[in-house]
């Protein structure tokens, strides 16, 4: 058999209720070897949900959840992932390095402490007990922890929340890394900007489905809101009410506004000020296309759902 060709992990038609809450509503979904798949989507779509399921925490009420083409509680597919979940618990007096070290004897093959170590940029802690680290020292400890085995696939559920700059994107390359190597990556992120820059193929997720996926760009496609910038003295108010008008705010001195009809809010806002300046057009990105696609999706929503 042609294994390579078995998604590397799958949910067809899925439902997970929770008492009265569908929090998965037939969901599909397929990831593909050396891909990087971010699951967007507000607070409460069933992005966890989809990944407990795939971890095999917790059993689908109807439809198929495949690992490696096997059921996620068999032992043999958990020893092919690495896992960063959104709250660990780790033992507190261990120190990074013994973390690492019995982390890592759980896998057939594991990676060397150092070589874990110097991926998640943790070699500097090695001798450190992990209670005494900081929130982002801690997150990139269970990142070197999620990678130690050396996963083919690797879950990673909101991964540089606490994060700074630096270390996001230390960890954005690590990733990178990992995915040259051939490991695939199921990411969940508040930070759009962080699926823009990794992100093979997207998923929006909105109330237990998937309301749009695609490559970033052509998500962004999908949504026809560009984002235009001015110098004005207009009242972001009085414009935000022109039908041409998704959103306007005002940045210091900036105006912005989102538009379906570029063309048509530029003539306009030339017309209302002829002192307008520094007027900028550009396609939107990754946020705005998200909260517009959310947006669609909440007013078809069904009021079922939510029966409790
Ligand atoms: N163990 C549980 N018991 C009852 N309801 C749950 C449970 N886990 C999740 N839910 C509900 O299922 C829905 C989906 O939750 P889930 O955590 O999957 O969303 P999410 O997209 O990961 O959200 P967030 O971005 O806030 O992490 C929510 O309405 C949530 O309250």
């Amino acid at each position: 058999m042609n294994t390579t060709a078995i998604p590397v992990a799958r949910l067809a038609s899925v439902v997970k209720r929770y008492g009265a809450l569908t929090a998965v509503d037939g969901l599909d979904l397929m990831l593909h070897r050396g891909e990087l798949l971010a699951l967007l989507g507000p607070n409460g779509a069933g992005k966890s949900t989809a990944i407990s399921l795939l971890l095999g925490l917790v059993r689908a009420d109807a439809g198929q959840v495949e690992l490696f083409g096997q059921d996620p509680q068999q032992i043999v597919a958990r020893r092919r992932i690495g896992v960063m979940l959104q709250s660990a618990t780790l033992p507190p007096t261990l120190r990074v390095g013994e973390l690492i070290r019995l982390t890592a004897s759980y896998y057939p093959a594991p990676r060397s402490v150092q070589e874990s170590a110097a991926l998640a940029g943790v070699t500097d802690l090695l001798r450190r007990p992990y209670a005494k680290l900081s929130g982002g020292q801690q997150r990139r400890v269970q990142f070197a922890l999620a990678l130690c085995g050396r996963p083919e696939l690797l879950f990673l559920d909101e991964p540089t929340v606490g994060m700074d700059i630096e270390a996001r994107q230390k960890l954005w390359a690590a990733i990178r890394h990992l995915i040259a190597e051939g490991c695939s990556v199921v990411l969940t992120t508040h930070y759009l900007e962080e699926a823009e820059v990794l992100a093979d193929r997207v998923c929006v997720m909105a109330r237990g489905k998937i309301i749009s996926e695609g490559t970033v760009d052509q998500l962004r496609a999908r949504v026809a809101l560009k984002r235009v910038r001015c110098i004005t003295r207009l009242d972001p108010a009085a414009v935000s009410a022109w039908p041409e008008v998704a959103e306007a705010r005002r940045e210091g001195e900036r105006l912005w506004l989102s538009t379906d009809s570029a063309e048509a809010l530029v003539r306009r806002l030339l017309d209302a000020d002829a002192q307008l300046s520094e007027l900028e057009v550009q396609r939107a990105g990754l946020a705005e296309a998200f909260t517009e696609l959310t947006r669609e999706a909440d007013a078809s929503a069904d009021p079922q759902r939510e029966a409790a």
